[in-house]
């Protein structure tokens, strides 16, 4: 089901914006129907790329199009203040007007581009329905959960029939529980707009499962971008892997197909690991990224002797951290590592801070990719 009745066109960001010692710097388009997840650290540029797209902040260079209608272009003198920009945005906290109802709330986008009372009422209901409002369609705000004051805030952006919907941090106000109800029922949704859709968030398990493709913004500049697999699987950043939970090492590739870490030590791998059987190890000489799940580290008492692992090294445990189903170890040494081990196997090791252990991967568990 197609929402918006103009015909969806993509949107094309070409962004240099300066903000005192600060300055973005992105380039990317967003396909029609393509839901865009855009992460990265606090202070990498998120907001200030949200707010240029809105209409908030101007560019200093570059350019925002959607399809070849132009909204800044400061060369070309060109800006489309917010009032004038088809953009449905959903706010972190929802921003719903507390003294209206939830049909006041969604009818506000027609008011606000011109429709009567009544027909904006009526396009309201519309949209109620759609989303599954109706029966709070005379509710105040106060008056709503956390999920369905979201789906408010959704329906008011959509209703607008906008060509672009913008999501800030959209479940980081929702409890646990109600966030996992309220991610599948918005990826729903968000499928149902045809338009281009980003959405910015902290939270990478939902740019995992909301998005079609993520980008990955530090410092301003995009540094990785890719579907949520690839990105999870073969990160380049050490942002990104902690995200994900990986140990992830820099360094270059030695004539035996070793890598040799930058912070010494080296590990032999694989680059099938992730699973591309058409994937070739990054040439001798070059750089290279290695991953490693916490998970296929083993951690033994003593050296490994009888299955001799090609990646054996001594180290100190640092630190024991209690998952939800599992210990992370964490082992200083050349490289460190983080270990996910059952509590069995703690017990077993009897491991404690300060002793020294030997860890072992196997090459088939290295992912090797170029860095
Ligand atoms: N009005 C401003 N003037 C000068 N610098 C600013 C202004 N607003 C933000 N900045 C700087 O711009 C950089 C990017 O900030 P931005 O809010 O876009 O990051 P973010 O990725 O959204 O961070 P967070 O995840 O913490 O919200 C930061 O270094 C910030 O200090």
């Amino acid at each position: 089901m197609q929402l918006t009745t103009a015909s969806p066109r993509p949107l094309h960001v070409n962004a240099t914006v300066e903000r005192g010692s600060f300055v973005l710097d992105v380039d990317f388009t967003v396909a029609p129907g393509e839901v865009l997840g855009v992460i990265g650290p606090n202070g990498a540029g998120k907001s200030t790329l949200l707010r240029t797209l809105a209409g908030l902040s101007a560019l200093t260079e570059g350019s925002i199009a959607l399809g070849d209608e132009v909204y800044d272009d400061p060369a070309a003198d060109v800006f489309y203040p917010a009032e004038r920009r088809p953009v449905g945005l959903v706010f972190q906290n929802y921003r719903l007007f507390p003294h209206l109802s939830v049909l006041d709330n969604v009818a506000f986008a027609a008011r606000a581009q011109g429709a009567g009372r009544r027909e904006s009422r009526a396009r309201a209901g519309t949209w109620l329905d759609r989303l599954d409002l109706s029966e709070f369609a005379s509710r105040k705000p106060a008056q709503l959960s956390g999920g369905q004051a979201q789906r408010v805030a959704l329906a008011r952006a959509l209703a607008a029939d906008p060509g672009i919907l913008l999501l800030d941090e959209p479940l980081s106000a929702l409890d646990a529980r109600t966030k996992l109800e309220v991610r599948n029922g918005l990826r729903d949704h968000l499928r149902d707009f045809g338009g281009p859709t980003l959405i910015v968030t902290h939270d990478p398990l939902e740019a995992m499962v909301m998005t079609d493709r993520l980008l990955v913004i530090e410092h301003g500049r995009v540094v990785q971008q890719g579907a949520p697999a690839d990105v999870a699987r073969r990160p380049s950043t050490s942002y990104i892997a902690r995200l994900v939970g990986l140990n992830l090492y820099a360094g270059v590739v030695r004539p035996d197909a070793a890598v040799e870490l930058d912070g010494g030590g080296k590990l032999f791998g694989s680059a099938y690991a992730a699973g591309d059987m058409s994937a070739e190890l990054p040439p001798v000489g070059s750089r290279a990224l290695v991953a490693v799940r916490p998970t296929s580290v083993a951690i033994h008492a003593t050296r490994p002797e009888h299955s001799s692992p090609r990646n054996a090294w001594e180290g100190t445990v640092a630190g024991l951290e209690l998952l939800t189903d599992r210990i992370r170890v964490q082992v200083d040494g050349t490289p460190s590592a983080l270990i996910d081990v059952t509590a069995g196997a703690v017990a077993e090791l009897d491991l404690a801070r300060g002793d020294r252990v030997w860890l072992s991967v196997k090459a088939t568990e290295v992912d090797v990719y170029a860095g």
